[in-house]
């Protein structure tokens, strides 16, 4: 018996309603709705230019939002500055991952570490980051660099991690081994994951449940089963022929 069907739902620790994003005043981003759950990853899906980087930039206090509201852990967000909501357990990994390349792996851990924080947890989860402790940041791999820049955002243990293209400039195949990554932190630690990912398929393998974006507009969302099984109906939504035909979750 499948043990997940019977397991009640977890809380929302995301909840964005109605979201207007952009720039300069203008919205890129329109009535954008979204719910991540604690312990789950969400991917948000997309061509280029659809409005993901722009999504979650507003999300972790980077944008203010143009309209709608954000609700993170319970709370109104929208317009919090980045650093206090990193404090209240937001945490956001750049797409340049944002390292200090001069220092250890130790260093960066060390650095990002709050008053509560520990790396100890941190390199339970993400063991690979134990070998290279003494190596400097600047001279890891793609691969290592990414989860580096993880267990970073991880040290204050969040309730929610915001990634950004994780895969980056990274091969398929180290792509393969590093998204399965965010499935162990939401297990791990029960933080909610949303995720930017271009590699839809590895994407859909690691989350639960995914959100369509097409040029600033949400057209399709599901579990990532109900994706997963309507191949024509993502390829549509990428090029923003569907309009929310999935059922929603
Ligand atoms: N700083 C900015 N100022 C003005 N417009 C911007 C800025 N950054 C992005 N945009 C525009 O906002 C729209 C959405 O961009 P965004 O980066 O959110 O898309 P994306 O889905 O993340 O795409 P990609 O996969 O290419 O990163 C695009 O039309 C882009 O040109």
């Amino acid at each position: 018996m499948p043990a997940t069907e019977a397991e009640p739902e977890a809380e929302a620790v995301l909840t964005v309603t109605g979201l207007e994003a952009g720039y300069h005043g203008i919205p890129v981003v329109r009535g954008l709705d979204l719910q991540v759950r604690a312990g789950e990853v969400v991917a948000l899906l997309g061509s280029n230019g659809a409005g993901k980087t722009t999504t979650l930039m507003t999300v972790a206090g980077l944008l203010a939002p143009l309209g709608g509201s954000i609700s993170f852990d319970g709370e109104s967000i929208g317009g919090v500055a980045a650093h206090r909501l990193a404090r209240r357990g937001l945490s956001l990994v750049p797409e340049d991952r944002a390292l200090f390349a001069e220092l250890t792996v130790r260093e960066n851990l060390r650095l990002a570490r709050a008053k509560t924080g520990s790396e100890r947890d941190v390199l339970d989860l993400l063991p690979e980051l134990t070998k290279c402790l003494d190596r400097k940041a600047g001279l890891l791999s793609g691969g290592e660099q990414q989860m580096l820049a993880v267990g970073r955002a991880l040290v204050t243990r969040p309730k929610l991690l915001v990634v950004d293209e994780m895969s980056l400039g990274l091969a398929p195949v180290v792509v393969e081994r590093l998204l399965p990554v965010l499935r162990r932190v939401a297990v791990g630690f029960g933080t909610g994951v949303l995720v930017v990912e271009q590699h839809v398929t590895l994407a859909l393998d690691v989350a639960e449940r995914a959100y369509v974006l097409a040029h600033g507009r949400l057209v399709l969302s599901g579990t990532a089963a109900q994706l997963r099984d309507q191949p024509d109906l993502l390829t549509a939504s990428y090029l923003g022929d569907a309009v929310r035909a999935a059922p929603s979750t």
